[in-house]
Order: structure tokens, then sequence, then C-alpha cells
């Protein structure tokens, strides 16, 4: 694929669940290199994933994906042989080892020669860092190691697009940054979709980053100008701001606020997390459901 290729297009996606609204209207565009979707919980990050991989065709709405149209079964097919999809909970059979369950997942995307597929286990394996592990049932692999065993599976067949379900839960931050650099490197040339809850990591890694929030797009631009929507709306002081979106008090015995500054305040730079702040409905972001 070349630099502009359009990998997913999708306009008005519409999905509701009984009565919870979890996609209100989605339009998006995604290109190659990474893009991150941010979101507080139950924002529709998980919903609009799913669709995007063919997982549950949406109410309503047009969605194009790797050219092809997810409401025709041919369409779903070609999707599919082109994807890799790393959802929160990959259904792990707990007495597979590692290699049988990347193995089972390679049969399923029709690697049907046995030494060639082997081969291509092998090479996912070692990409994620799970040589040594190869041989080790799943039920004893850690969180993390099994966070990669599931990306190990999404890379079989070297997919264009891959959709990475919050990737780096139960990594710890040596793995998270070897997950990084092994990101950054599948970024180029393929399109990736990462949902996070981890700013630093979109400002880290990703090229574009979309902000969802209570089922709509609120921002779709690169980390810099998501950032930029902050400027002039974080400062710091010496005490407590009340009035502020957010206020707290620092490693260096300051207080750090995102709001509506007073006069003269001594404004800092924002981080992405501040301009994410300015988007979403601070009271549901803080709002964790059990
Ligand atoms: N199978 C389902 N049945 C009913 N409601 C659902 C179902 N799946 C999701 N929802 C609801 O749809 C909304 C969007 O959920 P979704 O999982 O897409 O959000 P999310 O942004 O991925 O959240 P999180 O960050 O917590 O993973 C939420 O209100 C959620 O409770």
């Amino acid at each position: 694929m070349t630099t502009s290729t359009v990998a997913v297009r999708a306009r008005d996606l519409q999905l509701r669940y009984g009565r919870t609204t979890a996609l209100a209207g989605v339009s998006l565009t995604l290109r190659d290199g990474v893009t991150g979707l941010l979101g507080p919980n139950g924002a529709g990050k998980t919903t609009l994933l799913r669709i995007i991989a063919t997982a549950v065709p949406p109410d309503h709405g047009d969605l194009s994906v790797l050219g092809a149209d997810p409401r025709t079964g041919p369409g779903r097919l070609a999707v599919r042989r082109r994807l890799g999809y790393l959802p929160q909970d990959p259904g792990f059979h707990p007495n597979f080892t590692a290699f049988e369950f990347v193995d089972y997942v390679a049969i399923l995307k029709e690697l049907t020669e046995r030494r060639s597929r082997h081969a291509e286990v092998r090479r996912v394996l070692a990409e994620v860092g799970l040589d040594a592990q190869r041989q080790k049932p799943v039920k004893t692999l850690s969180g993390g190691m099994r966070q990669r065993l599931g990306l190990a599976a999404a890379l079989i067949g070297g997919p264009d697009l891959l959709i990475l379900d919050e990737p780096t839960v139960g990594m710890d931050p040596e793995q998270r940054l070897r997950f990084r650099e092994l990101l950054a490197e599948l970024g180029e040339g393929r399109t990736v979709l990462l949902s996070t809850h981890q700013t630093e990591e979109v400002m880290l890694l990703c090229q574009q980053v979309i902000v969802l929030d209570q089922g709509a797009v609120r921002f779709e631009g690169s980390p810099a100008e998501l950032a930029a929507l902050a400027t002039g709306r974080v400062w710091t002081s010496g005490s407590r701001a009340p009035g502020a979106l957010a206020s707290w008090r620092t490693g260096t015995g300051l207080y750090r606020h995102v709001g509506d500054p007073p006069p003269g305040a001594d404004l800092l730079e924002p981080t992405i997390e501040d301009g994410y702040l300015m988007l979403v409905d601070v009271a549901s972001a803080r709002e964790v459901p059990a």
C-alpha cells in the first residue's frame, strides 16, 4: 500500500444494544500508520473496532474496509483475509501451548500447508518476543505475555489492517516499550487502529488520534493538534483551583490545573491528556463502570 491509501472509510455508523446507543453516527477515515482511539469507559471504542473488524454489522451507515464492503459475504471474507484483530478477550484455550494457539488461528486464516504455516507461527511468535515460551501452556503465561500472544495471532499472514483493542493492558513498562517499538514498525506500510486509555502511548506512537465520547467522534487529528486544544488552558500555582476541570498537586509541590485560568496565570505547555480533558464529558470520564 502507498502512504496515501485509505484503509477504512466509515460514514454515520450507528449501533444500539437494546436501549443503549453505543454508536450514535460515527464517520472517520483511516490511512496508513498508527491511529489511536481514545475515549472514556463506555464511549463505544470496542463496538467501533468490532464493526470495522466485521465481527458485528452496524444498524446503519456505510463502511468500506480495504476497498471491500463488509455488508456482503464476499466483502467480509475479503476483509478477514487481510485483517489482524486483537479483541479484548481473544478466547485462549488454556490447555493449548502458545504455539498451538497461534497455529490454530493460522489454520482458521486458511494457511493450510503445514510446513509454511509452522514457519509463519514461529515468525510471529519471535516477532512479539515469545520464542522461549512457544511450548508453554497458555494458562501458565502472565497477562502481558498473553497480550503478546494475542498480538502474534493477529499478525499471522502479515495483515494490511491491524485492529488492536487495548493491547497494552497487563504489560509492564519494559514490555510496553518493546510493544511500542514493534507497533511503530508494524505501522510502516499498513494501517493500525489501536484503542487505548494511555494518552502517553498515543503521543509517542500515533500519527493520528480519534477521540470518541458517548458514541460520537469528538476529535480527529494529530496528537499535537489534540494537545493544542488546551493551549492557554493549563497553568500552575501554589494552591488548589476549585473551579478547574482538573487540579492536582504535582511532585514539585506546585499545583497543575486544566480549565479557565485566572488573569496573569503562569501558563504551561499542554499535553494530549489536557486536550482530551477539553473534549470529553469529564463527569462521565471519571465514572468507571463496575
Ligand atoms: N453486548 C452488549 N449489550 C448491551 N450493551 C452493551 C454491550 N456491549 C457494549 N454495551 C454498551 O454499549 C456502550 C459502548 O460500549 P463499548 O464496549 O463499545 O465501549 P468502550 O469505549 O469500549 O468502553 P471501555 O473503555 O470500558 O472498554 C456502553 O454503554 C456499553 O455498556
